[in-house]
């Protein structure tokens, strides 16, 4: 079966709770070449800030998925192409892995066609990510590549997600997630900050995320990441 991220080199974050650089806005956003956009982030996201970005991206062609923290900032837009949930295969204890889902499931009445999940292997202990979910960051390359395996031959996981959220992650760790895999498709995450490390990590993963340098730098910087993800896989 075919998925829309099977021919996405790109994805760009949108963190709701933080802002765009003075004078860009949402259409900007959209024409950065991306392939397709995600909204969320873990600290300080509300159900108002996030209809906020979904509404003003609305709009345009590219394609919008929502990734929420925790089931209270899930919201029901038809704008949203679907539900990109993650489940935190190296956290400390259940809840972040099973638990957060069973009560959305308990209180909510899922469009399960338009949801999907990230099976997430989180390598920043310093990430905002890593503390809420308590994840053993202390992950060695093998340990990162049988969580890959796990995830898709156990759980049948299509996304796998390597997060190194706010800092540029060790290659070895991403291509022994990549190696691991068969089908599905490898999402790496973290402190690309321009073309050349771009095309490093796309060159290790089929699908890259940047997040923090849409608002710290702009536009332009990230439609230079989208380049070099796009050159690492013509390639
Ligand atoms: C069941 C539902 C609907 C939700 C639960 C989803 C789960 C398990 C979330 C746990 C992991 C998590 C909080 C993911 C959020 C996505 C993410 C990693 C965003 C990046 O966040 P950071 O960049 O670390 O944080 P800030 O941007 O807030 O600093
Ligand atoms: O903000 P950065 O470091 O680009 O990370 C992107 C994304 O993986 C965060 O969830
Ligand atoms: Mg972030």
């Amino acid at each position: 079966m075919s998925n829309p991220w099977d021919d996405w080199d790109h994805v760009l974050k949108v963190d709701p709770d933080k802002e765009l650089r003075d004078g860009e806005t949402f259409e900007d956003v959209c024409r950065t070449g991306t392939d397709a956009i995600e909204i969320g982030g873990t600290l300080d996201v509300t159900a108002e800030k996030m209809t906020r970005v979904v509404d003003a991206a609305a709009e345009y062609d590219v394609p919008l998925y929502q990734e929420p923290s925790n089931p209270g900032v899930v919201i029901d837009s038809p704008a949203l192409d679907g539900y990109l949930i993650p489940t935190v295969f190296n956290a400390g204890g259940p809840f972040w892995i099973t638990g957060a889902h069973k009560e959305w499931v308990r209180i909510d009445d899922l469009d399960w066609d338009r949801t999907h999940t990230e099976a997430y292997i989180v390598l920043n202990p310093d990430a905002a990510v890593a503390e809420v979910t308590d994840a053993n960051c202390d992950l060695a390359a093998d340990d990162v590549g049988a969580y890959a395996k796990v995830a898709e031959r156990m759980f049948g996981q299509e996304i796998v997600y390597v997060e190194y959220s706010g800092t540029f992650g060790d290659t070895e760790k991403v291509a022994a997630a990549h190696d691991a895999l068969d089908d599905a498709t490898l999402f790496y995450g973290g402190g690309i900050s321009d073309y050349e490390s771009a095309n490093e990590m796309a060159a290790h993963s089929d699908v890259i995320v940047v997040g923090d340098l849409l608002h710290d730098e702009g536009v332009d910087a990230v439609r230079e990441t989208v380049n070099g993800a796009k050159d690492a896989h013509d390639d």
